[in-house]
């Protein structure tokens, strides 16, 4: 169903689900997909592109703590949707989505709010066949299961159990992350993914950027209606589902102390249901034993030292998975970064801006080795400020930045640098508006590259359509080093990004010249 189609379907719903009439009933979807993937990157963008629909969401957690209703910044971003933020705690979803998750859909479906769409983000560890089946206890219709794939991993970790369980039901995956990917990458995961998902439709994205009639479904709702008489059973998504049982009754055991916030039907809703604890402890729930362990300090971080100690750590940890959180460095006090690492060891930490609480960090990590975790929760530690007894600009820093903004000034791809939070030295790739390029676009990519090299790290500052790059040069960084290593990667990102523009006599000349 696509265009006038869709929207006609869409209107009709909506009109009759608000008007109170039969038949217009709450579309839903289910994303699930493995750790990392852009699961919450499809969320907000449904969320920033929703329009007048009233859409309700409920976001499940694998790790401790609250650090995904930071990193959504639930509380702002529902100010904006006019919806109060519910913060929601239970145990494993693999073991145990009972009581917050039926409690939360129950608030759902009898909010006055009468919303038109119900988006449910489960966990990058949860199988989302008991999801189905708590949607089904409580009649709400699943139109559509989504798997968000990161196209540039799928085959590392394609072996997982976990990762088929999560693709063999799907009506449709969005093969995301196309960016990072290279063609053959891409191909070879579409090929995978025609086998696991049993041709489930594959559409190839970069940061979940699609239609909205692609993940929201309003298609079912007569359909429903015209077989309603003839089908007692729950209508469910996709034929396949009967196979589908509630693990709870295979599995047995719940595994943690559950929670769950009373919630009003006024406050709905972005919920972050959070697992407690830091085991995945029933084994035969996952084919390896997950681990999460989180870190909260009050104290700053010292960048230089999350840059020699703690990424050096983390990237020589071959069981780390997954690692998220907000990072408050000493160096840059005002600005509030969100860090995240994904995939293949893409790192990225983005300023989008100030600190709107006390500020703190607070990152989770998602392993296989809980030691290796614990470990790099050590050298956080270690590198907060109360810990280290020194911190003025260390000498010799000043040259370097010096010496390092000489040689951005010299390359006219970049703009012109700026060294006016000593140590940090702020730089960036130009954008091409004539070529419909951003900034972001390129100097995006190259922070993931950069970082993804492991000697010289790179954070981002984001603001409007501006996208700024920060390095920091202390006694630690060689700025020759530094500067040859961004700008090759500067020319990888450039000649993918820009390779079929013709750079003549455009403001794209200085970038392939
Ligand atoms: N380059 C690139 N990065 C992406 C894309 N989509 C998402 N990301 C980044 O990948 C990281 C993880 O994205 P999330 O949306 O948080 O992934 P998730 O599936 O919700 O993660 P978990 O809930 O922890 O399993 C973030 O840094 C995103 O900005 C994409 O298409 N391209």
């Amino acid at each position: 169903m696509e265009g006038n189609e869709m929207s006609l379907a869409y209107e009709s719903r909506v009109f009759d689900r608000r008007s109170g009439l039969n038949g217009g009933r709450m579309a839903c979807t289910l994303v699930t997909g493995f750790l990392g993937s852009g699961k919450t990157t499809l969320m907000k963008h449904i969320l920033e592109n929703r329009g007048d629909l009233r859409i309700a969401v409920l976001v499940n957690e694998f790790a401790d703590s609250d650090v995904d209703s930071l990193l959504l910044n639930s509380a702002s971003l529902n100010a904006a949707f006019n919806l109060s933020t519910v913060s929601l705690t239970h145990g494993c979803d693999c073991c145990n989505v009972g009581g917050p998750f039926r409690e939360s859909l129950l608030q759902v479906v009898n909010s006055k709010h009468n919303f038109d769409c119900l988006l449910i983000e489960t966990s990058g560890l949860a199988k989302p066949d008991i999801f189905v089946a708590e949607l089904e206890e409580v009649g709400i219709h699943l139109d559509l299961t989504i798997a968000v794939v990161d196209a540039e991993s799928l085959d590392k970790i394609l072996s997982m159990d976990i990762v088929k369980q999560q693709l063999q039901h799907v009506d449709l995956v969005l093969l995301n992350k196309c960016d990072l990917a290279t063609l053959g990458q891409i191909s070879d995961a579409e090929n995978a993914l025609e086998s696991l998902t049993g041709g489930a439709k594959v559409v190839r994205s970069q940061f979940c950027k699609v239609p909205l009639d692609l993940v929201i479904d309003f298609s079912k709702a007569d359909s429903q209606l015209a077989v309603q008489d003839a089908v007692t059973l729950p209508f469910l998504s996709h034929e396949a589902l009967p196979q589908m049982t509630f693990r709870e009754n295979v599995l047995g055991k719940t595994s943690v102390g559950v929670s769950a916030s009373s919630v009003s039907d006024e406050e709905l809703i972005l919920s972050g249901t959070n697992w407690r604890s830091s085991d995945s402890e029933n084994a035969s729930s996952h084919e390896r034993n997950f681990s999460s362990v989180s870190f909260d300090s009050e104290d700053p971080l010292l960048m230089s030292l999350f840059q020699s100690s703690v990424l050096a750590t983390m990237r020589n940890t071959n069981n780390l998975l997954r690692a998220k959180g907000i990072l408050w460095f000493e160096e840059d006090r005002e600005s509030r970064f969100v860090f995240q690492w994904s995939g293949i060891k893409r790192v990225e930490a983005i300023c989008g801006g100030m600190w709107e609480n006390a500020p703190k960090s607070c990152l989770v990590l998602i392993g296989t080795d809980k030691s290796e975790l614990e470990n790099i929760v050590m050298q956080l530690s270690q590198s907060t400020i109360s810990k280290v007894r020194t911190i003025s600009c260390i000498p010799g820093s000043r040259e370097s930045a010096k010496s390092f903004c000489a040689r951005v000034l010299l390359d006219g791809r970049f703009k012109e640098p700026v060294f006016d939070k000593e140590p940090l030295v702020i730089f960036g790739l130009k954008g091409s508006p004539l070529h419909g390029i951003k900034e972001s676009q390129l100097n995006g990519p190259l922070m993931h590259l950069v970082n993804g090299k492991g000697r010289v790290f790179l954070s981002a500052v984001v603001s409007g359509q501006e996208y700024n790059l920060q390095l920091l040069l202390d006694n630690g960084c060689n700025p020759d080093e530094a500067w040859n290593e961004i700008r090759m990667a500067a020319s990888a990102v450039i000649f993918k990004v820009c390779k079929n523009f013709c750079p003549c006599r455009s403001d794209l000349s200085a970038h392939v010249h």
